[in-house]
């Protein structure tokens, strides 16, 4: 029996999912599969029964991905499950960016009681008029998953559309409408857009994409929009902007002391993925992908590990074997089975980075002796037997 434990909520339409081999427990400690959302775990311990750990989302940088890969630890997101929800309130963002429709909402709020509120709103409505967004320049960073889709969806609404991703899969550019304009410097997108929104991943090279230099080639009066993570836009620059009037709004996803409370800011508590379409979504992949791992040693959409997929095993035994992505490895493994006497039915071996996986399905099954022996072999990180 395996034991999972959920960090944060897991919609209940993916945790049915978990097969008879899975039983809950509320001890991360004893778990062999962890759930989570945005549960921060880089201070968690990563035990030795902990086989694999899915992120039901997309953002990763609340997991040590990286030790997780050295520990053997598998760690899985749901690319694109929660794409279209994020997409959905980045639009709203920009709606209420140009619009003081938050302002109009809460004066009129105030006027309970008021018989005359009807008059009276047709007298205080200039002090909320706005602008529109159709024929306005978007600048997106990062055309994944969410900015493939805002680009898409901003162009429908009329926007001028400008997207710049270096890394961009074709599967995307596939998909990415044909006016969306391909910018290959991203200053370009700091130095023509009315609205620039960030949607990449945070990492060492992504902090501070917004910072002083870039927030000094923007159009005065530009709206800032973050609905990816906090990190991706330097705090002290975005204040100074907001300050000098450089930026007229900055809309974000990620509450933090100094952005909130500021008569400019829009500042959301981290909805962007908060719909029930989203969060079912997320938890059905999650799920499906958590189980797939622990009962037939497949891996598909692992940040720290290759996809590999034997489908399930039909022979006597499955080993799942982790090691560096380093020559003559392949080799020293179908050695050891060999002089065993077992024959390999199966096999494959995908590499991702400095990592690599290779799933033998064997005649015979595994002992602890053999495993011992894989184990020991220069460069391997860790050995499951599957079946
Ligand atoms: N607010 C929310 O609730 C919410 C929900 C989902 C995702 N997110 C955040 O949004 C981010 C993006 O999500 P996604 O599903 O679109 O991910 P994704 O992996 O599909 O897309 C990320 C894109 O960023 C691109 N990229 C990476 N580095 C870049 C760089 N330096 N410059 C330009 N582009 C770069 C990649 O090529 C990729 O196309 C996540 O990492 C997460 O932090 C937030
Ligand atoms: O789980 C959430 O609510 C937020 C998820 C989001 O930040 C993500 O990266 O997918």
């Amino acid at each position: 029996m395996f034991k999972y434990t959920c960090l944060n909520p897991i919609a209940r339409l993916g945790l049915d999912l978990m097969t008879d081999a899975f039983v809950e427990t509320d001890k991360y400690e004893e778990a062999n599969a962890v759930l989570v959302r945005s549960a921060k775990m880089h201070d968690m311990e990563l035990g030795e029964e902990l086989l694999a750990i899915a992120r039901a989302g997309a953002g990763v940088n609340n997991i040590p991905v990286e030790e997780c890969a050295k520990k053997g630890i598998v760690v899985f997101n749901t690319p694109g499950a929660n794409a279209n929800a994020v997409k959905e309130l980045v639009i709203a963002g920009m709606l209420l960016a140009s619009r003081d429709i938050i302002g109009g909402v809460n004066w009129v709020d105030t006027q309970e009681g008021n018989e005359n509120v009807g008059a009276a709103a047709e007298k205080q409505k200039k002090q909320y008029a706005g602008e529109e967004i159709y024929g306005k320049k978007l600048g997106v960073i990062g055309l994944g998953a969410i900015g493939a889709r805002v680009a898409n969806a901003a162009s429908g609404l009329g926007m001028k559309v400008l997207g710049y991703d270096p890394y961009i899969s074709v599967d995307t550019a596939w998909n990415l409408s044909s006016t969306v304009e391909h910018i290959k410097d991203i200053n370009e997108i700091f130095k023509n857009c009315d609205f620039i929104t960030v949607h990449v991943p945070l990492t060492a090279d992504t902090k501070n994409t917004i910072d002083d230099k870039a927030i000094e080639l923007m159009k005065d009066g530009v709206v800032i929009l973050n609905f990816s993570r906090d990190g991706l836009v330097n705090e002290d620059a975005l204040l100074k902007g907001l300050e000098n009037g450089k930026i007229k709004k900055y809309v974000t996803d990620f509450a933090t002391p100094g952005v909130i409370g500021n008569e400019d800011t829009i500042v959301i508590p981290h909805l962007g993925a908060s719909t029930k379409e989203a969060e079912d979504n997320c938890a059905v992949m999650a799920v499906n992908q958590l189980v797939n791992y622990i009962e037939n040693g497949n891996i598909k959409n692992s940040v720290n590990f290759p996809n590999c997929d034997l489908g399930v095993c039909e022979v006597a035994g499955r080993v799942g074997i982790f090691h560096k992505n380093i020559t003559n490895m392949i080799g020293q493994f179908t050695a050891i089975l060999a002089e065993a006497g077992i024959n390999i039915e199966k096999m494959t071996n995908q590499s991702k980075g400095d990592f690599a996986y290779t799933l033998i399905d064997t005649a015979a099954t595994v002992t602890d002796d053999l495993k011992a022996k894989i184990a020991a072999v220069d460069g391997v990180i860790k050995v499951r037997v599957v079946k």
